[in-house]
């Protein structure tokens, strides 16, 4: 199957710090990735460079075959690359049904309806019920952000999301903070997502790792360590040493 997203060479150094330090992977429609790798292993700044929110120093990301690496984050959002939505970027105001619709408004390039109602527009709430009915949210839908417990939130952020319809979605930690009787419910959301979704998912949960992935990549000290399936992960012997700390100080950039 030909990838739907590519990164080649990527590189990235702060400050004489190489954080991404020449990182190549694809993935195909329906990889469940793991992306694993102690602190500070450069996990959130890759996931940056490949959004468009930082720029390579060099190296390149493709998706559907075309290069983005100089299109800004918006632009690939339109080209099917989400990232899930931060809880911190809730609005706590807004409610369920205003984030789904704005982002359903969003995708098919309306949003300067936003100051009409928009919720009245039958096609935008049909899919609104639709994707909140998925992910268990439907009691919620007209209820603040403010008013609905964290764990809810975080489907929120699927929910928003999917209503971009992704081909390729970034996951940053998405049951992190949510207490132990609700990660049931995030867990089957990520069960649920659609079959031929591409998910690159940053976790350090490793049994959720272990019941989500398909593909586990270690990154340590900017660079990966390790790609292979997940049963191999734990038996690897750089795996072993990066999380008992011998990769815990980066490489300076040669
Ligand atoms: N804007 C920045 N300026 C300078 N250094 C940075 C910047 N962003 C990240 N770093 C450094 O880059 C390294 C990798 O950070 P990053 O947040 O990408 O790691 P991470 O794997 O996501 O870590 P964690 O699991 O703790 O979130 C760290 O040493 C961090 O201090």
């Amino acid at each position: 199957m030909s990838p739907v997203f590519e990164v080649a060479n990527l590189r990235k150094a702060f400050g004489g710090l190489a954080v991404t330090n020449d990182v190549s992977l694809a993935m195909s429609p329906g990889d469940r990735i793991a992306l694993i790798g102690p602190n500070g292993a450069g996990k959130t700044t890759f996931v940056n460079l490949v959004t468009g929110n930082l720029s390579p120093d060099s190296g390149e990301v493709r998706l559907g075959g075309e290069a983005v690496t100089k299109i800004d984050a918006i632009g690939r959002v339109k080209r099917g690359l989400v990232r899930s939505f931060q809880v911190t970027r809730l609005f706590q105001d807004m409610t369920p049904a205003e984030h789904v619709g704005l982002a359903v408004l969003q995708r098919d390039g309306k949003t300067r309806k936003m100051f009409g109602n928009f919720l009245a527009m039958p096609n935008v709430m049909t899919e609104v019920d639709d994707l909140l009915g998925k992910l268990g949210l439907a009691s919620l839908t007209h209820r603040r952000v403010s008013e609905i417990a964290y764990g809810q939130q975080r489907l929120l952020e699927i929910a928003v999301a999917l209503a971009l319809r992704p081909k390729v979605l970034l996951l940053d930690e998405p049951a992190a903070g949510v207490p132990q009787s609700d990660t049931g419910r995030i867990e089957q959301a990520l069960a649920d997502l659609p079959a031929d979704l591409a998910v690159l998912m940053i976790e350090h949960d490793m049994d959720l790792v272990f019941r989500f992935a398909k593909r586990v990549i270690v990154l340590a000290a900017g660079a990966i360590i390790f790609d292979g399936l997940p049963a191999d992960v734990t038996k690897d012997a750089r795996v072993r040493e990066a999380y008992l700390g011998s990769y815990a100080n980066a490489s300076p950039v040669a």
